[in-house]
């Protein structure tokens, strides 16, 4: 079978939440779906009501399906610092019309600052690979893994879009969500994420820098984070950018038109435009940029800044990407 689900940006893009069916009768919630991650997390009947701030829960008690997955927790630490933790049941979920009839759902029994702040997330659904999922003492598999054998492809494909409404697809690819031919490259799962090679990088209508090295496709991370070699020349484009360490980046005067970024995957050149680096204003003339250093990370991330301008084919049965500009 297959399925499509809408996917809707928050504020600035920092990212993007789909509804997802948990239980008999079928709760729905918002979730943060996250390559980047592999745990299925979210509020609950569970969750403190002071580490709450109006967030939709999913409560196992209502549902006649929900069982409690006895002596398993889960405890997750984001590269931000966030974090979550609690216990887990196993009950039906359904995004866009695919069910798995028993997925970990794991109840929050912790949150940290930000989740708790952000009341339109009910919690997260990882689409990263289940050798980096929490739960002890047996991980458990995303909801991804476990539908893929159903699937009528073994693959769930992301369009983001700046602003807009987008849509996650699982188990098929809808031509017309991008334009040209999908350029696929081998995926690196070596550390449970779908981690790939990029060919190198270009500014604007410069000449294209050759250059190989290791980024993730993360939906959970908002920015493009690259090494600061190639952050340096971008901003050195931009007149007037400057990296601010109180604000952790590099900044610029938001009335500046920025170059476009294109990345290389093999042969195929993924464009990024220019305004899509124009993260959010710090104060009405200085805005904060969406090409960020990943040199305090270890490794690169293309986050929403550089997915919402492509076609992504996440493909678990040959562990391949595919990507495309639309
Ligand atoms: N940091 C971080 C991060 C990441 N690299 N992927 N997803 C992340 N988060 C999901 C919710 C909070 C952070």
């Amino acid at each position: 079978n297959f399925g499509t689900v809408e996917t809707i940006p928050e504020a600035f893009d920092r990212e993007y939440l789909s509804p997802v069916q948990i239980g008999t009768p079928p709760q729905t919630v918002n979730l943060n779906f996250d390559t980047g991650s592999a745990d299925l997390w979210v509020n609950t009947n569970e969750t403190p009501e002071n580490q709450q701030n109006g967030q939709v829960e999913y409560n196992p008690t209502l549902s006649s399906t929900a069982k409690k997955m006895e002596g398993a927790t889960w405890d997750i630490t984001y590269g931000d610092g966030s974090a979550s933790s609690g216990i887990v049941y196993t009950d039906v979920v359904s995004i866009g019309g695919v069910t798995v009839q028993s997925q970990a759902v794991e109840s929050a029994q912790q949150v940290s600052s930000s989740f708790q702040a952000d009341a339109a997330s009910s919690g997260l659904l990882g689409l990263a690979y289940g050798t980096i999922n929490t739960v002890q003492p047996v991980q458990q598999k995303t909801f991804f893994e476990n539908a893929m054998n159903d699937l009528a492809s073994p693959l769930f494909t992301v369009n983001l879009m700046k602003q807009a409404a987008g849509s996650y697809d699982f188990g098929y690819i809808n031509a017309s969500e991008y334009t040209g031919e999908i350029q696929y490259t081998p995926v690196d799962n070596s550390r449970g994420f779908w981690g790939f090679n990029p060919s190198g990088f270009q500014v604007g209508n410069s000449s294209f820098n050759a250059s190989s090295w290791y980024a993730i496709a993360d939906t959970g991370t908002s920015l493009l984070l690259l090494p600061s070699g190639m952050v340096d020349i971008y901003w050195s484009a931009v007149s007037g950018a400057k990296f601010d360490a109180l604000q952790g980046g590099y900044t610029f005067p938001c009335n500046t038109t920025l170059p476009s970024f294109t990345f290389g995957v093999e042969e195929y050149r993924g464009v990024i435009p220019g305004h899509f680096m124009n993260y959010a204003a710090i104060t009405k003339t200085t805005c904060f940029g969406g090409i960020q250093s990943s040199d305090a990370l270890g490794f690169s991330i293309f986050g929403d800044v550089a997915l919402k301008a492509q076609f992504v084919v996440f493909d678990g049965g040959d562990n391949t990407l595919g990507w495309a500009n639309k």
